[in-house]
């Protein structure tokens, strides 16, 4: 009792010193610029506004349109503060390009998220900074070059086995709409593993594939700290941690093996001297492969490999799965488009060929549909960042040090005062050649921008429209009456309840 006295005596403490801790005084340059207006709240620690966006999340409430609700009402730099802790977001092109490009050192991952994903993620390119993160990006460069990917025979394949699973569920429930979602993570899934590891995991294969149940268990509890920081303290982890393992299992297999190979290759090249000259990177079928042709220099652990593809696949699996999925929801959503997209493959591609890289380049319509698509519903709604100096922001607001800034790219791409007052609606025209003018830099932000764009974002288009294209060589898309899709503003844009489309079978040229 008289412990427990102590204790609640102490935590009480502490609490108040927390509330009413004195103000530090203000530096010169926070005197001279604007303070971020605060969203207003009521309650010591702004509980009342911590929990309003804690039950937004877990009443599955769409949290993408709370925070456009809260920006349209409050302005487009706001702090939106919890427990006294400062978060900033901003959604003016200029700030984003602050943020992202012209003082991008300033702005890095930081502490605060690395703990997010610390045991997913560990210190892979997407959870790192500085030399790391560096090192990393240098070393992938080349595996994501046009050239690798160019005939898009890896894509193709791998579209085969999605129309494969597509018309297996088609057939097994005539008449009845597809959840199309959950097919294109599996597809996406099978297609980033091979290009990243050589080995694919045969999602599409067998549904409930381990590796896919893992990963997917994985993203999600990352997803539910990212949403809410809180959750990394209160949601067990036993889970968690199995599941980390059993994807462990399967990299550490492919890392051991490519090791192997490696080793071999480098013995090779000892004895025949004069191969050394070949140029590195070159010839190297996988990411993989790509760092371990720089073992000698950086002596890479097998830990850091793991981390490393683990990264890449988080990166590129969802992205592409959700851009894939909202771009069929809006087909179905919209016949004409779907017309003109069929008229163009037919001109261009034909009825039956397998297109390639130099194909889809042509596909000029095409590329305004998947841009229209990118910014209604980008598959990476809300970034983080944290800023390391103070600083200020081109509209004069101040941001203090260490401090949460975000960016949502899904609340700018619907931004009127930038897109004009037909902003929410879906018009592939506004990229035709009169209108995309005006569209300025950091306007349209779905690959990030700066030094850390996105490495996949020829690789993302490829695939999205070599896959769009072969599946409406093979079908038609319709809307599934009554079907309305819940956005879920995870780190990947989704929807809580799948995209049900009707889809037939029909050839393009009938
Ligand atoms: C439609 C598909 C995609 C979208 C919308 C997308 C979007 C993004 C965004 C917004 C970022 C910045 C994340 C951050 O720094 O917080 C990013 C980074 C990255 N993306 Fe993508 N991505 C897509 C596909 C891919 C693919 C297919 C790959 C590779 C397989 C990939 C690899 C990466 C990597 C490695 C980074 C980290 C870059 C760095 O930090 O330097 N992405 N992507």
């Amino acid at each position: 009792m008289h412990s427990d006295l102590i204790l609640g005596t102490t935590l009480a403490a502490a609490a108040l010193a927390y509330v009413f801790k004195p103000k530090k005084p203000k530096t010169e340059l926070e005197a001279s610029s604007v303070t971020v207006p605060v969203i207003p709240t009521y309650l010591p620690l702004q509980l009342d506004g911590v929990l309003h966006y804690i039950l937004t999340t877990l009443s599955g409430k769409d949290e993408m349109e709370f925070l456009r609700n809260i920006t349209n009402r409050f302005g487009n730099t706001i702090n939106f503060r919890g427990f006294n802790r400062d978060f900033i977001i901003v959604l003016d092109p200029s700030s984003i390009q602050h943020i992202l490009a012209k003082n991008q050192p300033n702005y890095e991952k930081g502490p605060e998220l690395q703990a997010i994903f610390h045991e997913f993620l560990g210190s892979g390119i997407f959870n790192a900074d500085g030399e790391t993160w560096k090192t990393q990006r240098q070393i992938a460069r080349p595996h994501f070059q046009t050239s690798e990917f160019k005939d898009a025979a890896l894509i193709n394949r791998h579209v085969d086995l999605l129309i494969k699973a597509i018309d297996k569920q088609m057939a097994a429930n005539p008449g009845k709409p597809i959840e199309v979602q959950s097919i294109f993570c599996r597809f996406t899934l099978d297609e980033a593993t091979e290009f990243l590891f050589g080995e694919t995991v045969h999602a599409l294969k067998e549904e409930n594939s381990e590796f896919a149940t893992s990963f997917n268990y994985a993203q999600a509890i990352t997803a539910w700290r990212f949403r809410v920081p809180l959750w990394r303290y209160l949601l067990p982890k036993k889970r968690l941690l199995k599941e980390i393992k059993n994807l462990e299992e399967f990299v550490y297999k492919i890392i051991d093996n490519a090791m192997a190979r490696e080793k071999v290759r480098v013995e090779e090249k000892e004895r025949t001297p004069g191969s050394e000259k070949e140029e590195k990177g070159k010839g190297h079928a996988t990411l993989l492969d790509h760092f371990l042709a720089e073992q000698e220099e950086h002596n890479f652990t097998r830990e850091y490999l793991r981390d490393m593809l683990l990264n890449f696949l988080l990166a590129g699996r969802d992205t592409t799965a959700s851009l894939l999925t909202w771009t069929m929801w809006h087909l179905s959503q919209r016949p004409d488009v779907v017309d003109k997209l069929k008229k163009e493959i037919l001109d261009v591609v034909g009825p039956t060929a397998v297109p390639g890289y130099d194909d889809i380049k042509k596909l000029k319509y095409q590329k305004q549909v998947v841009n229209e698509v990118l910014r209604l519903c980008p598959p990476v709604p809300f970034n983080i960042r944290q800023s390391v100096e103070e600083d200020v922001l081109p509209n004069g607001y101040y941001i203090p040090p260490g401090t949460p800034v975000s960016y949502s790219a899904y609340s700018t791409h619907r931004l009127p005062d930038l897109w004009g007052e037909d902003a929410l609606e879906f018009n592939p025209d506004r990229w035709g050649p009169e209108r995309v003018g005006s569209i300025k830099p950091f306007m349209f932000v779905p690959f990030h921008a700066g030094p850390r764009i996105c490495l996949g974002q020829n690789l993302a288009y490829t695939t999205a429209q070599v896959t769009l294209t072969r599946l409406l060589q093979h079908y038609d898309i319709k809307a599934s009456p009554g079907f309305q899709p819940q956005n879920l503003g995870d780190i990947v844009l989704f929807s809580r309840n799948g995209v049900e489309v009707l889809i037939e079978k029909k050839s393009i040229a009938a």
